[in-house]
C-alpha cells in the first residue's frame, strides 16, 4: 500500500522538505509515503480564487492513481484521533489498496475535490499554511504506525 500526499505547493522553504522527508524516510515499504507537488494557480491580478481552486483541482484529480481511495484534507472535516488514524491505517495496509492525501493550496480545494472524496480529514479547526499541512500528515502516518508497531516513538497516555 502507498499513501501519495499530492499538494498544491512547489518551491517551498527547505525546512517544509526537510520537516516531510524527516518522517516520511521512517515509513517502510508496505506503508510508504510518496509526495505529489502540483504547481500553484497563476494568481493574476483579473483572476477570481473560484477559478483558481477549479484549476488547481483539476490538476491535483488528474494526478490521482487510478484505484485508489482519495481523502481530503480541509479545516471542516472529521477530526480524527492518534488511535482512529492507526485503525484506519490498518485497514488501508489490509485492503492494499492506495491511498491519495489531497492538500489544496492558499484558496483552499474546490467543491469537486471534496466530492471526489470519500472523506474529508481535518487536522485541527485551525486554518494551517499549505506546507506545514503536509509536514503533519507525514508525522501523524508515521505515529500512527508506530503505535501500530508498538514502536516507543509513540507513547499511550
Ligand atoms: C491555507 S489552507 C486553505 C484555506 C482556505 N481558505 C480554506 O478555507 O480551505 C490550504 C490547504 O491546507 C489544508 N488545510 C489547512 N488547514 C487544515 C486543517 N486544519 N485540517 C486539514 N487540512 C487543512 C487544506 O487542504 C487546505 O485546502
Amino acid at each position: 500500500m502507498n499513501i501519495y500526499v499530492i499538494a498544491v505547493g512547489q518551491r517551498l522553504p527547505r525546512w517544509i522538505g526537510e520537516g516531510y522527508q524527516e518522517y516520511a524516510q521512517r515509513l517502510p515499504r508496505q506503508c510508504s509515503l510518496s509526495l505529489v507537488e502540483i504547481a500553484p494557480a497563476r494568481r493574476g491580478k483579473s483572476g477570481h480564487p473560484t477559478q483558481w481552486r477549479q484549476d488547481e483541482c483539476r490538476r491535483l484529480l488528474a494526478a490521482v492513481p487510478p484505484n485508489s481511495k482519495v481523502i481530503a484534507c480541509d479545516e471542516r472535516g472529521q477530526s480524527w484521533s492518534t488511535e482512529e488514524v492507526a485503525r484506519r491505517l490498518q485497514i488501508w495496509m489490509n485492503e492494499g489498496q492506495d491511498v491519495v492525501l489531497l492538500i489544496g493550496g492558499p484558496d483552499g480545494l474546490a467543491p469537486l475535490c471534496l466530492e471526489q472524496a470519500t472523506g474529508l480529514w481535518s487536522l485541527s479547526s485551525l486554518t494551517l499554511p499549505h506546507g506545514l499541512v503536509r509536514v503533519i500528515l507525514a508525522e501523524q502516518i508515521y505515529r500512527a504506525f508506530s503505535l501500530l508497531n508498538r514502536h516507543p516513538y509513540h507513547r499511550a497516555s
